[in-house]
């Protein structure tokens, strides 16, 4: 793992809820992990009235409630020796906060901007960034956090406007799914053993699935989620994303360009989404949420049926499937393969169909795992349904990065690998024009379950996988 070199890292938008969640406990984490530079400087930036003890204060709170490894003393007194806090009005405030934090370092060190602000303020951050002298291309880098749009032209707004002051180089797009161990897991298994290209296409698969269900509700954020709505929380933005990687052809190398054009493939052969391949749904009670409209006719679960048109998947049918408050929590990539072209042996009672499955778990810890018919002990060769698993072991899972740390830290090295390109962006809300102009209204559905009746049906008489394997 290359380490990063000396770096002030700039926390725009430092007090509000992400940066308290995520990107505080993040960074101590990269920090006790070693992972942080050994020369390393913390600048909050935000608009409240802080001086830098008041926004130590906001740190030590962040840790104590959502670090995942106990806040030792030592630790401590570490990371708050590295933080301080600049009212963040103009660019001046941003340029004396940086001069001062790259005196401490001495030398010419790199800057990384995470920009952890209203999406409305994103572009305006980055010009200050560049009105304060902070914008060099080849000492800063900038953090964006989603939405980057929220439809085709304002993406291509944002794009332009970013790209007035930054290289596409100096651009991190989070999206933290791509952090995630287990979707990085489909990369490994795919390209580093032979045995899984070769049916890998349309010849030997039946379906993709991509399925993440959860059942946690809009839980207080009424106000994001009214604007929002599932479509653009989850599906243009981390549900297409995985299926880049589930689908992409071999890259050339793991590098970022090749990488990030070979997803982009994906995304250009991806066909424009038919809003009658899609069902929207509304879980029971969302109108009665705190800050929800009583006649909200905002969708809180998608269910997709998408084509890629490439030599690689044409025909075969992918699903995508996520909504809030639903039966259970999961990240589920499935790979359905075809039955085989003979059936031998006879099924055991419970196996309903001879279709193989390669599934993908990418919730931590991520697993991989292979659904096959195995032979049933016993005298008769009758077949059962089996599975070979594969996790992470107990020992190796305190080496498991958090998504935000895994890309926090790719940022600080400047690996853009497993971020998203401005063209990506567009393209995939360019696929949900359609549907985007001409939303389904959402279905009723009750929380605790599998979403509209509706939604059943897309797949078919399979099915489902998730909901068939937790019948
Ligand atoms: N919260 C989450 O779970 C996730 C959030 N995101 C994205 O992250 C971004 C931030 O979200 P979230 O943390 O929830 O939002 P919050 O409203 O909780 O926090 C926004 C922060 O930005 C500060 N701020 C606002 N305008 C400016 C400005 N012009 N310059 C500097 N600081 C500014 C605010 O300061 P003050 O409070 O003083 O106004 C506050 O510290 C959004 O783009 C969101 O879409 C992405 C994934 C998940
Ligand atoms: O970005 C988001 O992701 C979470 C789900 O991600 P996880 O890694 O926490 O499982 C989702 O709940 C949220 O609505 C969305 O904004």
């Amino acid at each position: 793992m290359q380490t990063p070199e000396a770096t002030v890292i700039g926390l725009v938008g430092g007090t509000g809820d992400l940066a308290r969640r995520m990107v505080i406990p993040g960074c101590f984490h990269l920090m006790v992990a070693g992972l942080l530079p050994e020369q390393c400087r913390i600048v909050g930036l935000a608009l409240d009235d802080l001086d830098d003890d008041g926004f130590k204060e906001v740190v030590r709170h962040s840790l104590d409630e959502h670090a995942r490894i106990a806040v030792e003393d030592e630790a401590w007194e570490r990371f708050a020796a590295i933080i301080s806090f600049a009212r963040a009005q103009d660019a001046s405030d941003y340029k004396t906060a940086f001069e001062q934090a790259e005196h401490a370092l001495g030398g010419a060190p790199r800057r990384l901007f995470h920009l952890a602000v209203p999406p409305s303020a994103a572009a305006s951050v980055v010009r200050t960034i560049q009105d304060a002298g902070l914008a060099d291309k080849d000492r800063t880098r900038v953090i964006l956090e989603k939405p980057f749009g929220t439809d085709l032209e304002s993406a291509r707004a944002l794009n332009a406007g970013l790209h007035e002051v930054l290289d596409e180089g100096q651009i991190f797009r989070i999206d933290h799914f791509l952090g995630k161990e287990g979707l990085q897991n489909i990369l490994a298994l795919r390209f580093a053993n032979a045995f899984i290209e070769p049916v890998f296409n349309r010849d030997h698969v039946d379906s993709i699935q991509i399925d993440v269900p959860e059942q946690l509700t809009i839980v207080g954020r009424a106000g994001f989620y009214e604007q929002t709505g599932c479509l653009k929380d989850m599906v243009t933005t981390h549900l297409l994303q995985v299926l880049g990687f589930v689908a992409m052809e071999p890259p050339v190398s793991l590098a970022p360009e090749p990488l990030r054009d070979r997803t982009g493939d994906v995304f250009a052969s991806l066909q424009p989404i038919d809003p009658a391949d899609v069902v929207y749904g509304q879980y029971d009670g969302y109108r009665d949420e705190p800050g929800v409209a009583p006649d909200s006719s905002v969708e809180t679960f998608v269910a997709a049926r998408v084509e890629i048109d490439s030599w690689r998947w044409a025909g075969v049918p992918i699903f995508l499937r996520t909504g809030k408050g639903m039966a259970v929590s999961r990240e589920t990539v499935t790979v359905v393969f075809k039955e085989p072209p003979m059936q031998l042996f006879e099924h055991a009672p419970e196996v309903h169909d001879a279709r193989n499955a390669l599934r993908f778990e990418l919730h931590d810890p991520p697993g991989i795992a292979l659904e096959f018919l195995g032979k049933q002990p016993g005298p008769h060769l009758t077949v059962e349904e089996s599975e070979l698993d594969f996790g992470v072991r107990a020992a190796d899972r305190d080496k498991l990065l958090a998504p935000y740390e895994r890309l926090f830290h790719d940022a600080l090295v400047g690996d853009q690998t497993l971020f998203t390109r401005a063209d990506g962006v567009e393209r995939v809300w360019e696929v949900a024009a359609p549907l985007l102009a001409h939303p389904p209204a959402p279905k009723p559905y009750a929380q605790g379950s599998w979403g509209p009746d509706e939604a059943q049906q897309l797949t078919g008489p399979r099915g489902w996988e998730l909901s068939a394997r937790h019948a």
